[in-house]
């Protein structure tokens, strides 16, 4: 399968969103970053952003909520038209009921981890889920350096996920350009989430092409 890129609109200019948008329409899922001054120490947009977007966007979204009590409004995002709910796992003591709760509203439900966060209390509970990010900087805000730390986790993930055919795709966030994306795809990320690398680039389209391209080359079968 290709690997998919989903440009992440906390790096892009509000002042002119419905012309951002467009350059990003060859992208494959928008990023909708959700974050409460709570759970991450910034806070972002919610709700009417997010139907404001959905209304005149090209794309679908794929929302990332970095804020407490994911459970109580993941559904909604849901029930709203988003085709990715992910939560932070560090958020709530049920994952899979919220998962449960977020695919009953229409959504793919995905579970989100820090950088310091372990996969293992999650193994038995990936089949709720049809993604995991595995976070490559510390949730919050965009424009970090990558942490390659990250990537035995990820790798971890990818062997188990071949290992029992899980659909489960692998997405990865933070710091991810040109140079970092065939780093993760080399462990087995299928889905990036680039913010500054995209919107960054004067030429949007091709940025994306770019990162899309080389994520693919480093990509071993899976
Ligand atoms: O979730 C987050 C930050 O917490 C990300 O989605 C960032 O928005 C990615 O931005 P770049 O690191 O690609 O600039």
């Amino acid at each position: 399968m290709s690997a998919r890129i989903h440009p992440s609109i906390l790096a892009a200019d509000f002042a002119r969103l419905g012309a951002e948008l467009e350059r990003i329409r060859t992208a494959d899922l928008i990023h909708f970053d959700v974050m409460d001054y709570h759970f991450v120490p910034n806070l972002s947009f919610g709700m009417p952003i997010f139907e404001t977007i959905t209304a005149s966007s090209p794309l679908p979204l794929d929302v990332h909520l970095m804020i407490s009590d994911p459970g109580r409004w993941a559904p909604g995002y849901a029930e709203a038209g988003a085709a990715s709910v992910t939560f932070h796992a560090e958020a709530t003591d049920d994952p899979a009921a919220v998962a449960r709760d977020i695919r009953a509203a229409g959504a793919r439900p995905a579970l989100a981890l820090k950088p310091g966060t372990a996969i293992e209390p999650y193994l038995e509970i990936l089949g709720e889920f049809d993604m995991v990010l595995v976070m490559t900087v510390e949730p919050g805000f965009g424009g970090q350096a990558f942490m390659p730390e990250t990537m035995p986790k990820l790798r971890a993930l990818r062997e188990r996920v071949d290992a029992e055919g899980l659909e489960l795709r692998l997405q990865v966030d933070g710091g991810i350009d040109a140079t970092t994306i065939a780093t993760a795809a080399e462990h087995g990320a299928d889905t990036f989430v680039a913010g500054s690398s995209v919107f960054g680039a004067e030429n949007a389209a091709a940025q994306i092409e770019l990162l899309r391209e080389t994520a693919d080359a480093h990509t071993h079968a899976h």
